[in-house]
């Protein structure tokens, strides 16, 4: 379990993280989600008490950071800064970093194996390609078999079969009953990797919901239609509350309501159909569209250099999910 209760970071008057309350349960991937520069990346510190907060409080299984006795074996983490010392083997990284907790060899050639490294364990971690690099890294992190797992964009730079293994990993993990709480700005991969999102913008929470129910209100759903008398069917759903927008003679995108409505009221006026078909609204395109205000490039920065609270309405699935109320209502 990770908790982050009013965490705040400030860095002279940038406020990184601001304000931010969150809980990450265990047996399941929770994707931790914000454009660049939202503080995906302060927050992971904070909570590995690589930072200090400027208010607030972050705890990992119950305790903070620096409290925990053999942090090794309560928490792994992959930061985005991989610090693997470049003239070592592979191995040896490990091995060095295993003996500082009293992790023994075993453990240290089960993880290889784990990872996928074995063939190479013996090589240079500095001749590491990226990929590798991060197989390395999230060997480094499982090496004490903790139960909480933070991993900063584990994803960045892989090629498709190894952004596939590091989600099917991070899905195993979590089914061992681990915490994962993992952060990317890839909303599309996050979709597919993670049952829970916890989503920031400028450093403020902008939701904490599962990723089924984040999908289903952060897209419009559309219905795709086709008949020979478009026309005369754009009026019959128009005058039910429909939004049409005619594509050609013969196709209607129809948004506000949903597919059996539609295919009811063109029965009931025996318009013949020759498509109906419901569609989603990319979701990478939603997340745009609820972080907008959100990306950092200093607009929306007041003039003493505290983030203005971003419009987009907060969706909160979590009971205790802190959304400023400023941030708006749940939908
Ligand atoms: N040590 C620091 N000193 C000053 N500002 C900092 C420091 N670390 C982070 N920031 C600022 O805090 C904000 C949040 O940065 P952070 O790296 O946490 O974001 P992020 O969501 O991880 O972004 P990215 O996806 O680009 O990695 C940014 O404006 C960044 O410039």
């Amino acid at each position: 379990m990770i908790e982050a209760e009013h965490l705040t970071k400030r860095y002279g008057d940038k406020t990184a993280v601001d304000d931010l309350s969150f809980t990450v349960v265990p047996g399941r991937v929770t994707g931790f989600l914000g454009p660049n520069g939202a503080g995906k990346s302060t927050t992971m510190r904070l909570l590995l008490g690589l930072d200090r907060p400027t208010r607030g409080d972050a705890r990992i299984a119950g305790r903070h950071y620096r409290d925990l006795p053999a942090p090794m074996r309560v928490v792994g983490a992959l930061l985005e800064a991989r610090a693997v010392h470049t003239g070592r083997s592979a191995y040896n990284h490990l091995l060095c970093l295993a003996q500082t907790q009293g992790i023994g060899r075993r453990r240290v050639d089960e993880v290889a194996d784990l990872v996928g490294l074995t063939d190479v364990a013996r090589k240079r971690a500095g001749g590491f390609s990226l990929g590798m690099g991060q197989r390395l890294g999230i060997a480094a992190a499982l090496l004490g078999d903790p139960s909480v797992l933070i991993l900063d964009e584990p994803v960045n730079g892989l090629d498709p079969e190894g952004i596939v293994w590091i989600r099917t990993l991070m899905q195993r993990l979590a089914a061992q009953g681990r915490t994962v709480f993992v952060s990317s700005h890839l909303m599309n991969e996050m979709a597919v990797t993670a049952d829970h999102l916890i989503v920031i913008g400028r450093g403020r929470l902008i939701a904490d919901c599962s990723t089924e129910e984040f999908i289903e209100r952060s897209t419009e759903k559309m219905v795709i239609v086709r008949s020979p008398d478009a026309a005369r069917l754009a009026d019959v759903l128009a005058a039910e509350g429909a939004k049409i927008t005619p594509d050609g003679d013969t196709a209607l995108t129809v948004t506000h309501m949903e597919a059996p409505r539609v295919g009811e009221l063109a029965a009931a006026e025996r318009i013949v159909l020759h498509e109906l078909t419901p569609r989603r609204g990319s979701l990478e395109a939603a997340f745009m569209e609820l972080t907008r205000d959100s990306v950092e490039y200093g607009a929306g920065t007041g003039p003493d250099g505290t983030a203005v609270p971003p419009p987009a309405p907060a969706v909160d699935g979590a009971s205790d999910g802190a959304a400023p109320a400023e941030q708006g209502e749940n939908r």
